[in-house]
């Protein structure tokens, strides 16, 4: 785990000294968009045409941010026009790797355009002298040999709509109408339940812990009272605001709750979440965007300042193919 400092890879774990135990997640720096046309997207430089073949996507099937984007990639029709990589889930002095141990999973692990062993080599390609974070996802141009973007919500709207020429997809989970709710679920969703259950485990006080804590399950109670009225986030129709929060729900019961110990209740303890969560894992694309094995095993085996043994719990038994009852709104 580490970062790069003037395009030099440093091994050192987030630093909360300075902010009183509490974790705070850096900003992206890759703000491009790719637009139907190549103007210029709301932020960075234009460019980046929407053009199949292009583009690529490194994630980590492990990562919820990452985890959006491939959802969104999915059910936007968008698998044969962008390919993907995938990383090893274990992320330890090296971050992110294309190598690493067999664990029981089949899925192929490589860098499919340079061959990379690590993945920070895609940032200081991009950018020689990079100083930050090296997170998933990365959405790569093929023809710039550079980083678009490496923004999670800003790739999920350019999947929305900038390809929808290309596919000849229309569906919009981002509808006009309908942004200014989203938006406001949205602000609350990541502060407080995606990245907040983020700042519940890798908080290093106690009132850092707990101040994480009380937010994400009064969140959590608000999201199941809403839920309990209507069949969405932002009303009758399937939005990102419910993708975003999708991909936190699916890794609670198996890795929050314990890991980052967020345990006041599991996901299936709310009939109305539990529910909602089953439903969209049922959505036609979905299912084969969810990995439990990489996500157990990065979380359990990579945080060695949480879990310093690397020990990854068995259970719990969950089975999100079982019926549920959104169809009643
Ligand atoms: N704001 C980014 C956050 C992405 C992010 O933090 N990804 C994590 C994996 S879950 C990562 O790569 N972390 C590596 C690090 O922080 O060094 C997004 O949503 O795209």
């Amino acid at each position: 785990m580490g970062l790069l400092v003037d395009g030099k890879w440093v091994d050192q774990w987030y630093d909360t000294e300075k902010s009183g135990g509490k974790f705070i997640r850096s900003e992206s720096q890759f703000r491009n968009w790719v637009t139907p046309d190549g103007e210029p997207g709301p932020t960075g430089s234009g460019g980046f045409k929407a053009e199949s073949g292009r583009y690529h996507l490194y994630v980590s099937l492990a990562c919820p941010w990452a985890h959006r984007t491939l959802i969104l990639r999915e059910l936007k029709g968008l698998t044969e026009h962008i390919g993907v990589s995938v990383v090893h889930p274990d992320m330890l002095e090296d971050g992110w790797v294309f190598e690493g141990p067999d664990f029981g999973s089949d899925v192929i692990v490589a860098d499919d355009l340079y061959g990379s062993r690590c993945y920070h080599e895609l940032y200081t390609r991009a950018q020689p002298d990079y100083s930050g974070r090296v997170t998933v996802p990365v959405l790569w141009d093929k023809q710039q040999e550079t980083i678009v973007s490496n923004e999670s919500a800003d790739i999920i709207q350019m999947f929305n709509s900038a390809f929808n020429e290309l596919t000849g997809d229309q569906q919009d989970f981002y509808p006009e109408s309908l942004r200014e709710t989203i938006d406001a679920v949205n602000e609350r969703v990541y502060h407080d339940v995606n990245n907040g259950v983020y700042k519940s485990g890798f908080a290093t006080t106690q009132s850092a812990y707990e101040e994480a804590f009380d937010a994400l399950f009064t969140a959590l109670d608000w999201l199941e009272d809403r839920l309990s009225q209507q069949r969405y986030l932002a009303g009758d129709q399937i939005t990102l605001a419910d993708w975003r929060l999708f991909t936190t729900l699916i890794r609670f019961d198996a890795v929050y709750v314990g890991h980052f110990k967020c345990n006041l209740k599991r996901i299936d303890d709310y009939p109305n979440l539990s529910n909602y969560l089953r439903e969209l894992y049922q959505v036609d694309g979905v299912e084969q965007t969810v990995n439990l094995d990489h996500i157990k095993r990065h979380y359990y085996f990579s945080h060695r300042t949480i879990n310093p043994h690397g020990v990854i719990p068995k259970g719990p038994a969950l089975d999100f193919n079982q019926t549920h009852d959104r169809d009643r709104f």
